[in-house]
């Protein structure tokens, strides 16, 4: 049977995790502070150590760094409260297998404790793979998070990616849509096929066609050569709508007919093409009351909707912020070639404090350019941008919008607003999303 040393200050805590452990059989000592485990750990040789982060006399994390430096290779999972996360982040790069936040869940301590013992199987795996690596996969450039809401998420992603269910993705701008789609993908048996990602919120009605089934040279003016739309583009494979709500009536009808027969063809040729795809598509508006208004087909919306997912607001997944920030800060670290080690107590307090309207997105810029203004090895509250500590005043846009004076400042004054978030801050000029790009377009922003 295997063994576990647990260190626990908290008697009551500590005899209720034992008994659990042993109900699930582990033999399971305990010690209530760390020279008591000291002793323990000279005359045992334990499969795994579950040490709380704040001991009577010492912490967690100087044990954890004790034990590394004795090139003990057991793994040390380390008991931590909610506001301790950041720390246990930290102590995730010195080498703790895992971290686990109070309260716990019965089954989360129990896959924390099958990883780490799988692991100890292998000693040489257990240096190069921290368990972080299960939460934030670089790799992939995605964090699947610990929160109850990421959780519900992941499991749906999972259940619904093997199958070739039309997957409808809401949530708010920002919220990581189109990261969720490219999961599915990844997950499902398509994965070694194309992903092609299409924003229809960008393409102006005329050309929606073209982009789509693609066409054929001299089919049109400025059809200069033949051109493979995105059907064809992704077949074998997923094709991504982001922004399905602004696709014109006419564009609705041609795709719904692709989607029925899993044919298209191509602007001036004669000859239709077999194509087998995938589509999830993605949206922030309530398509329902789209379709309820009559600009948006009902068909079309089934044909879509056959496994919605919605992707919850950053604010409501606030046990998973540290680990994106974290994420976020080692990315910016790596494209800015900077060494910033962490945040301050202050910043993280703003952090969690904070609405977040732009969500992932909106932490993912601030983080980039806090790093990029911090000198020392944390970021500063000076770091953060004004809007932390002041009310926008976000009416004087439109007013000033409809007088087509300065249009061009105004528009990159918004998307700056709105960390570049194009669907807020065509909100806040209050014109479509569409002219946004127009605009856009032509100012070259
Ligand atoms: N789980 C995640 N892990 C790491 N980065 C993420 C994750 N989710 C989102 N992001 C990052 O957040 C940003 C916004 O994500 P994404 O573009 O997918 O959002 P969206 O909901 O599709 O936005 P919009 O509605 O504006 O199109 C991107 O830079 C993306 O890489």
């Amino acid at each position: 049977m295997k063994q576990i040393l647990l260190i626990e200050d908290d008697v009551t805590f500590s005899n209720m995790l034992k008994k659990f452990m042993e109900r699930h059989k582990y033999i399971v000592d305990v010690s209530y502070n760390i020279s008591g485990a000291n002793n323990l750990l000279k005359s045992n040789n334990y499969d795994l150590i579950f040490t709380d982060l704040r001991l009577p006399d010492g912490d967690g994390i100087a044990l954890l760094k004790q034990i590394k430096q004795e090139q003990n290779l057991t793994p040390v999972v380390l008991m931590t409260s909610y506001a301790e996360v950041a720390t246990a982040v930290q102590a995730m790069k010195q080498g703790a297998f895992d971290y686990i936040s109070k309260p716990f869940n019965p089954n989360e301590v129990l896959e924390v404790i099958t990883n780490a013992l799988e692991i100890k199987e292998n000693k040489d795996v257990v240096t190069k793979q921290p368990a972080i690596s299960k939460k934030t996969n670089e790799n992939s450039d995605f964090v699947t998070g610990i929160s109850a809401a990421s959780k519900t998420l992941n499991e749906y992603i999972h259940l619904v990616a093997p199958t070739n269910m039309s997957v409808l993705v809401t949530g708010e701008s920002g919220t990581g849509k189109e990261v969720v789609a490219k999961n599915i993908h990844l997950q499902s048996l398509r994965k070694d096929k194309p992903f092609v990602a299409v924003d229809c919120g960008a393409i102006p009605k005329e050309i929606a066609s073209s982009e789509f089934f693609g066409h054929k040279k001299g089919s049109f003016t400025g059809a200069v050569q033949d051109k493979i739309g995105h059907f064809e583009a992704a077949n074998g494979g997923t094709l991504f709508l982001d922004e399905v709500g602004n696709l014109s009536y006419e564009n609705q009808i041609q795709l719904l007919r692709a989607l029925q027969e899993r044919k298209i063809k191509p602007i001036g040729s004669s000859t239709e093409i077999n194509v087998d795809i995938r589509l999830v598509t993605a949206t922030n508006e309530n398509l329902l009351e789209v379709v309820e208004k009559g600009s948006f087909r009902e068909d079309l919306y089934h044909r879509l909707n056959e496994f919605s997912i919605e992707v919850p607001r950053l604010k409501d997944r606030n046990d998973d912020l540290i680990l994106y920030a974290d994420f976020f800060l080692n990315k910016a670290n790596k494209q800015l070639n900077k060494s910033v080690v962490g945040f301050s107590k202050e910043v993280l307090t703003i952090f969690q404090n904070y609405e977040w309207p732009g969500n992932i997105r909106e932490l993912s810029n601030i983080i980039k350019r806090a790093t990029l203004l911090t000198t020392g090895e944390l970021i500063e509250v000076n770091a953060l941008p004004n809007k932390f500590f002041k009310t926008t005043e976000v009416k004087t846009f439109s007013e000033n919008f409809s007088t087509k004076e300065n249009e061009k400042e105004l528009i990159i004054s918004a998307l700056e607003k709105t960390d570049y978030n194009r669907t807020q801050a065509a909100k806040l000029l209050n014109i479509t999303r569409k002219t946004l790009y127009n605009k856009m377009k032509l100012y070259e922003i």
